[in-house]
């Protein structure tokens, strides 16, 4: 079984005078121990899919159906005492900006014992101090961290106690949106490598959310590339980032040039999203796509399993034999 399978799911924010369709029919399959990237460009639906696993939509302006099933527990049917028992063991995430996590008013080592109790109320502070300074030198910080006040840490430093607060409880399924993002290159990978070798001895899963490929490849045993609110392409990174099927995943992957070496074409792709609150008919890629056909605008592609191991999928006509 899955640790983590997504069937169908859709994510509507309802506004005042319509709905943006945020994510449509997603169906991704985690496995434990997994690592996978989640990549598309800006406002393809990355974030909202992570916060539905999350359940952090503000539920009055959100609509979320399909299933999300956490170890065979569709999260969309728990009550909030239940899920509250799951995060921080169970589902743990940083996001780009995570500033507004802490409050101002108190320093981060009592801040950090405060989540440390949720779990294990009668944990003394010595104890947790240990185990947070451990976690300090995961992420590169000193341990004076502890003694001082949110206002008194740079953005960087703050994302990086963001980081060891969500490890604090060795959390099953990590997701990480766009959390190191902000980093300075060698901060940022020194931290993924400690995560990494983390993962390896405490069985943990970690869902990437990055614009950055080349993060993916040298991090991530897995990829999902998302359009438009839609799946496009998913697969074991080393297949899809070197054989890219969908011509969404092809377009997206010219504009790094690092990796095909064509410095030449930095455009990316041509045009931009469509606008979520419409019908599209066919492919949503459709009207970007250089090789669309009267079908392709029309029809839309079902995501279709074209390898035999059965863990690569593409969603395109033109893909898979037709
Ligand atoms: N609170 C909200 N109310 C209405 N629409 C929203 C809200 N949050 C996101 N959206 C819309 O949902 C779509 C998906 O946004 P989302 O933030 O999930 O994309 P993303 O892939 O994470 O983008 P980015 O890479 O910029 O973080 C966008 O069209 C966005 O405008
Ligand atoms: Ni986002």
């Amino acid at each position: 079984m899955a640790l983590l399978e997504l069937k169908n799911v859709n994510v509507r924010y309802i506004m005042k005078d319509k709905k943006v369709h945020a994510c449509q029919h997603v169906s991704l399959e985690i496995e434990e121990q997994d690592s996978i990237g989640i990549v598309g460009e800006s406002g393809s639906g990355k974030s909202t899919l992570a916060s539905a696993v999350l359940r952090l939509l503000p539920h009055r302006i959100t609509q979320v159906d399909g299933e999300i099933l956490y170890n065979g527990k569709d999260l969309l049917k728990l009550t909030k005492d239940e899920m509250d028992a799951l995060r921080w063991t169970d589902l743990s995430i940083v996001f780009q900006k995570s500033m507004s996590a802490l409050s101002p008013v108190h320093k981060v080592g009592a801040q950090m014992e405060d989540v440390y109790r949720v779990h294990f109320p009668n944990a003394d502070k010595n104890e947790i101090k240990q185990r947070v300074y451990d976690l300090f030198k995961v992420v590169n910080l000193s341990d004076r961290v502890y003694e001082l006040y949110p206002h008194e840490l740079s953005g960087g430093m703050m994302q990086r106690v963001s980081i060891a607060l969500s490890l604090l409880h060795n959390p099953r399924l990590l997701v990480l949106d766009e959390a190191t993002t902000a980093l300075d290159v060698v901060t940022q990978s020194q931290i993924l490598r400690e995560i990494m070798s983390l993962e390896q001895n405490l069985n943990v899963t970690r869902i990437m959310i990055t614009h950055d490929v080349s993060v993916v490849a040298s991090t991530c045993k897995k990829i999902a590339v998302m359009y438009a609110g839609r799946l496009m392409e998913s697969g074991e990174t080393k297949d899809v980032l070197v054989n890219p099927q969908h011509p969404y995943t092809q377009g997206l992957l010219k504009s790094f040039p690092s990796f095909k070496g064509a410095k030449n074409d930095l455009r990316g792709i041509p045009g931009s999203l469509p606008d979520l609150s419409q019908d599209i008919p066919g492919c949503v890629f459709a009207p970007r796509c250089p090789f669309a056909t009267e079908k392709c605008r029309t029809v839309e592609p079902e995501l279709k399993t074209i390898n035999e191991k059965g863990n690569w999928k593409v969603a395109c006509h033109k893909v898979g034999g037709e």
